[in-house]
């Protein structure tokens, strides 16, 4: 059996959760040797490769250090670790067009580096009718991270500002959320905080949403 294989039988809480509240988080989604993979291939890239992300559309992008202030790289498959993600989120993305008629058309995915202290205020990660962003994806890559580590994820209900849910950024945690719906910050950590940030996008922003 396969890892691709292995991993379909997550995908069935990843599609309850999406046809649900519209959001999941999942420990131990991918086991520990192919996270500290992933991990190595991160902090091994030569330094320059990692450059301060961008913010807003793709035809406009600029980057602001006020609204955040990560690094990224994005996955292009040039290591086999990277070609399994790839394949991996190219599974799941197929599971939610058969069950739910999402419509996803591809999927990518950046490496993401917070170093100590950097953040990224709350935000939406799309805007109806706006962007293509329709499912965001974070996959967590720190090994033995402690509660006073910082570093957590919040989630917020749209339009409410109590806090949803609160993650640790914990070795093996995807946290899968409908892009338009779920607005969430990234709090600043005394450690460095390692990520994978993935979107599954549809070809038409102004098409209709998943109607659940
Ligand atoms: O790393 C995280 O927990 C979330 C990152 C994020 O919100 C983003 O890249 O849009
Ligand atoms: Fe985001």
């Amino acid at each position: 059996m396969n890892a691709v294989v292995q991993l379909e039988h997550d995908f069935d809480h990843i599609i309850e959760a999406i046809a649900g509240p519209g959001i999941g988080i999942f420990p131990d989604f991918i086991d520990a040797e192919r996270v500290a993979a992933l991990r190595h291939d991160l902090a091994t890239l030569p330094p320059w490769e990692l450059t301060p992300a961008a913010i807003g559309r793709e035809q406009h992008q600029q980057t602001n250090e006020r609204i955040r202030s990560d690094k990224t790289r994005w996955i292009e498959g040039d290591t086999q670790v990277q070609r399994y993600y790839l394949a991996l989120m190219a599974s799941l993305r197929q599971t939610l067009n058969r069950q739910l008629f999402m419509g996803l058309k591809d999927y990518e995915c950046h490496y993401a580096l917070y170093q100590i202290g950097d953040f990224y205020k709350k935000h939406l990660d799309a805007f109806r009718g706006r962007s293509n962003r329709r499912l965001t994806t974070v996959l967590y890559l720190n090994d033995d991270w402690q509660a006073g580590d910082g570093g957590e994820l919040l989630v917020y209900p749209f339009q409410h500002k109590t806090v949803l849910h609160r993650i640790m950024p914990k070795a093996g945690t995807l946290v899968c959320f409908l892009s338009e719906d779920f607005p969430h910050e990234v709090l600043p950590a005394t450690r460095d905080r390692l990520s994978i940030a993935g979107w599954f996008r549809i070809d038409d922003p102004v098409a209709p949403s998943l109607l659940l």
